[in-house]
This record gives structure tokens, C-alpha cells and sequence, in this order.
């Protein structure tokens, strides 16, 4: 069989593969996309970012529409309609997958419906024995759920993210277990649509990667809205049992057992690194298992790059695309510039939000920056008040000259919100520049003038 030869090959046409390929076809002709999947279109759009939000916002109708007696609202029966939710998710997916597909499929590029491997530094072998070489590779594989060393886990048929994005019932109980934010996002779903809830986390506290002020929001939400949140837990055994499954852990010194029809495994994901003969490749893993890139997103082989989830060191979105077009322009001979992850955004979608932009708190005082640092709750600002939407804070960091590193902001659509102070922290904004913008009342968003006032007053 004759081996054919690209510019640029992808495996993997998710988002980061996708933006790799497109960027890198920008100024090369011969550019190819691998990808096995039996329905394209990537993680985000398919059992992602997507259908999860499309999910989250019906649920937190349904919540608001339940709540409608606050208001002074008349709303006798609001509750889920399962098969519906999962038919109009089933459309809003179709509409994005069907776009994507169109792109990958264009004349663009030259698709390969395979499973890829390398076999040597230089060459992919497709499942049916061809051969591809390219100047330069992009490897986009991903990510899949993770199974770690619970005893009885493994093998166990319990449900994963993918099975609670595509729920057309409502299941009467469900134990999550994890505290990461896929397990926060889609307990707190599963909560609104009326399934009965236990999460079971092992870290004292949930979303372990924030704060511990925005956990304690989030925490204190879950257990307002009924469920029954287990924290500080050692996980010990999980098993098949009569009527569904049944977990025992350890929890405050005594040994605890739930039992339900159902179980969501969320205790995280691992890089999509199986069989992709990265040995044979050159291409050497970092200890978590992802590929260890350099700035510029390659690998310890010159000719061979890597983005998003296999990659790290964060599982969002953009960052693959980022990182995709950064990989790509740099091995097209472009003027690149690596990700800053010091201005990293990030957002989890449970009903108070938390977004964080910038540096944090700890890793301020861990790098031994002097700063200054302000906040206000929402349950003193007007507009949050009229929407009964009391929970959280919002925060601001700067350095000693005012100019704003960091911010977090919990609290209602505080991934719309952190938006300002993300364009502050990449355009280094003072909190004197800040205070000239205008900030229109009553908003949600006129709430950051307050932490920068603060600031601004503390400036010598
Ligand atoms: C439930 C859930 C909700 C999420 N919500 C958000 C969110 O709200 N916001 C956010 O920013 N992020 C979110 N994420 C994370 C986000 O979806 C991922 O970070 C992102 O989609 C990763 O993109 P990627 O290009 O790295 O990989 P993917 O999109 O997974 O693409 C990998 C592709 O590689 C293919 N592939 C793998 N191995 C091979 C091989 N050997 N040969 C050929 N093809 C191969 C696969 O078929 C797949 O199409 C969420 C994740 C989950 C699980
Ligand atoms: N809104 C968003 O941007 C969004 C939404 C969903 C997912 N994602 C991305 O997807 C990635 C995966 O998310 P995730 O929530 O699946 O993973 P995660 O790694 O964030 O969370 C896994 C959780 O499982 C717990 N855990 C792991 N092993 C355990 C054990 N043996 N016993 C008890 N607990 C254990 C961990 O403490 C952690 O709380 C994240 O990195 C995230 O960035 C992003």
C-alpha cells in the first residue's frame, strides 16, 4: 500500500483538533483530520460543554418557575418533562454536530474515518494499514472518563456524564460521586429535574480547585436546594446490588452505606493517550498522563505537536482552540504566542456560578506578590436583590499599583460577569481605569465598581 504524504495532519477533529487543522490550512493545502469516531463533532458539542448547559438551563427555569411564589407568581405545577428536555437537547446538538460535520467533511481538508497510530517518528498507520506522513503532526485525542482504584468500580455498569446528558426519564435517586465540576454540575441538574440526590466527594470541600469561600457558596446552595452533600469522605467500596447499587465510605469517623437505583461515576477524566504508539512516536507523557508540550504545544518530538485534554494542564474549551492555533501556527512558520495561563478564565456552571479569572488568592501569596484585595456580597446590591439572587460574592485582586491580576465572582451568571474583569486582567486595567467606565444601574455588573473603589481607596 502506497503512503501518502500531508503538510499537516490532526488526529483527533474535536475542538482543539478542529482549529488546529483550520489554522494550519490557513497558509499548507495538503491538510488531513483522523478521526474514529462513530459520530464526529468532539466532546464539547457532543457530550460536553454543550448539551450539559443546554441541560443546566432548562433545569434552572424549571428552578425559578418553582420558586414563582417569591416573585408573586402563580405557577401551580412546574416540574420536568423528561422525554421533552431530551428531545429539544437531541435538536440544539444536531444543529451544532451537523456544522461541525459540514466543516470537517469540506473539500478543505482530506478525512480519514480511522483509529491512528503512530509506528514510528514520522508515520501513522490507519486501522486498515495505510500509511500517512506529514511534515507536522497534531495529536487531539482527548479525553475519557477515568476509573480510579475504587474497589468493585471498575467494570461496574454505572452511569458517566455521557448517560445523564442523554436521560430521557427521571431517575427517582442518584449517587454522584466526586465533588469535581462535572459531578457538581450534573448533581445539582439531576436535583432540579426532581431526582433525589447524594454526592459523595472525598476532598473536605467541593470544587476543590477554587476557592474555599466559593465552595462554601455552592455547598451551602446544594444542601438549601435538598441534596444531601457528603464531604471530607473516604470512598471505600461500590457494588451492584439489588434494586441498583450501593456505596459505603467512611465519613466523620463512621462508616456510612447509600444505596440507589442509580450511580454517576464523575471522579474525573484521563488523557486519551491508548494505543496511539507514542513510544514508537518519541512522544514522552508527563506524570498525570498528558503529553508534555513546550510553549508552543510540541512534544519531545520536534514534528509532533498536542492540545486540549490530552494535553492539559486545563480541560476547557478554548484553551484546546488556543492551544490549537498556537500548535499550528508555529509549525507553519508563524508568528506564535504560547497560552498565558496566568489570565486563565474559568467558569462552573452550577446555579450560584463560580468564575475565576487571573490569579487566585493562594497562588498571589504562593508567588510572594504583595496585593491588595476587596469584595462585596450580593446579598447587598440591588439588582441581585429584586432577583432573589442572593448567594455569593464578587472579588477583586491587584497588585500594589492597582493594577487588577485576579477576580472571582460567585453568584448568579457569574460566567456572563467575569467577563469584565477578564478583559482587565489581560489588558492589565488599573482600578483607576476602571472606575471610568460606566457602569449602568441597576445591573448585576455594576456590582465590580464596589471591590474597586475599595482598591482604588487603599492606592497610596
Ligand atoms: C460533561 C462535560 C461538560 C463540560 N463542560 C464544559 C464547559 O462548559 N466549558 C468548557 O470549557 N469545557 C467543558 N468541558 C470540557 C471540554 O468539553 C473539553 O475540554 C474539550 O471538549 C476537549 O476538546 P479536545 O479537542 O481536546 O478533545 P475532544 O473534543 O474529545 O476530541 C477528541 C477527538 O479525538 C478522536 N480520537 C481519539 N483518539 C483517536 C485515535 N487514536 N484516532 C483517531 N481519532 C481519535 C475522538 O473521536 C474525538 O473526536 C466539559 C466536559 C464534560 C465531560
Ligand atoms: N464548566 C466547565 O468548564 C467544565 C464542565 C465540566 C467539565 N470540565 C472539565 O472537565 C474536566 C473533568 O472534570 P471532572 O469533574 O470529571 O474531573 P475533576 O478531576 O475535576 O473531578 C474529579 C473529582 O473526583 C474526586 N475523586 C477522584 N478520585 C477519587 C476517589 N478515589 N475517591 C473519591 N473521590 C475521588 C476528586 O477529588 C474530584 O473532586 C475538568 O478538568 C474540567 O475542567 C469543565
Amino acid at each position: 500500500m502506497d503512503t501518502q504524504h500531508f503538510d499537516y495532519i490532526v488526529i483527533g477533529g474535536g475542538s482543539g483538533g478542529y482549529a488546529a487543522a483550520r489554522t494550519a490550512r490557513e497558509t499548507r493545502e495538503r491538510v488531513a483530520i483522523i478521526d474514529d469516531a462513530e459520530e464526529l463533532g468532539g466532546l464539547c458539542i457532543l457530550k460536553g460543554c454543550m448539551p450539559s448547559k443546554t441541560l443546566i438551563y432548562s433545569a434552572e427555569v424549571l428552578h425559578l418557575a418553582q420558586k414563582g411564589k417569591v416573585f408573586g407568581l402563580d405557577i401551580p405545577k412546574a416540574r420536568s418533562d423528561m422525554p421533552a428536555l431530551h428531545e429539544r437537547k437531541l435538536e440544539i446538538i444536531k444543529e451544532f454536530s451537523d456544522y461541525r460535520q459540514e466543516q470537517l467533511r469540506s473539500d478543505r481538508f482530506t478525512l480519514f474515518r480511522s483509529r491512528a497510530k503512530f509506528i514510528d517518528e514520522g508515520t501513522i498507520e490507519l486501522s486498515d494499514g495505510t500509511k500517512l506522513t506529514a511534515d507536522h503532526f497534531m495529536i487531539a485525542t482527548g479525553s475519557k472518563v477515568a476509573v480510579p482504584p475504587v474497589e468493585g468500580l471498575e467494570g461496574l455498569p454505572c452511569w458517566t456524564s455521557d448517560d445523564v446528558l442523554d436521560l430521557d426519564f427521571l431517575p427517582e435517586k442518584v449517587i454522584v460521586l466526586g465533588g469535581g465540576i462535572v459531578a457538581c454540575e450534573l448533581a445539582q441538574f439531576l436535583r432540579r429535574v426532581g431526582a433525589e440526590v447524594v454526592q459523595i466527594q472525598r476532598s473536605p470541600r467541593i470544587l476543590k480547585e477554587t476557592s474555599p469561600e466559593a465552595a462554601e457558596v455552592v455547598e451551602k446552595a446544594f444542601r438549601d436546594e435538598g441534596i444531601e452533600l457528603f464531604t471530607d469522605t473516604e470512598l471505600q467500596s461500590v457494588e451492584q446490588a439489588e434494586g441498583g447499587f450501593v456505596v459505603r465510605f467512611k465519613h466523620g469517623g463512621e462508616e456510612q452505606l447509600v444505596r440507589a437505583p442509580y450511580l454517576l461515576n464523575a471522579l474525573g477524566r484521563r488523557p486519551a493517550t491508548d494505543g496511539l504508539g507514542l513510544e514508537e512516536a518519541g512522544v514522552e507523557l508527563r506524570e498525570s498522563g498528558h503529553i508534555k508540550c513546550d510553549g508552543m504545544q510540541r512534544t519531545s518530538n520536534p514534528k509532533i505537536y498536542a492540545c486540549g485534554d490530552v494535553a492539559g494542564p486545563h480541560e476547557i474549551v478554548h484553551i484546546a482552540i488556543m492551544q490549537g492555533e498556537t500548535a499550528a501556527k508555529h509549525a507553519t512558520g508563524r508568528s506564535a504566542e504560547a497560552v498565558d495561563y496566568d489570565t486563565l478564565l474559568g467558569v462552573v456552571f452550577t446555579d450560584p456560578q463560580v468564575a475565576n479569572v487571573g490569579l487566585s488568592e493562594a497562588e498571589l501569596k504562593e508567588r510572594g506578590i504583595d496585593h491588595l484585595s476587596a469584595d462585596y456580597p450580593f446579598d447587598d446590591h440591588g439588582k441581585s436583590i429584586l432577583m432573589e439572587a442572593k448567594y455569593g460574592y464578587v472579588k477583586v485582586l491587584a497588585d500594589t499599583k492597582g493594577v487588577v491580576l485576579g477576580a472571582e465572582c460567585v453568584g448568579k451568571d457569574a460566567g456572563e460577569l467575569i467577563h469584565a474583569m477578564a478583559v482587565a486582567v489581560s489588558l492589565k486595567a488599573n482600578v483607576r481605569d476602571l472606575l471610568k467606565v460606566h457602569w449602568y444601574h441597576p445591573t448585576l455588573s455594576e456590582i465590580w465598581s464596589y471591590p474597586i473603589e475599595d482598591i482604588r481607596d487603599e492606592l497610596k
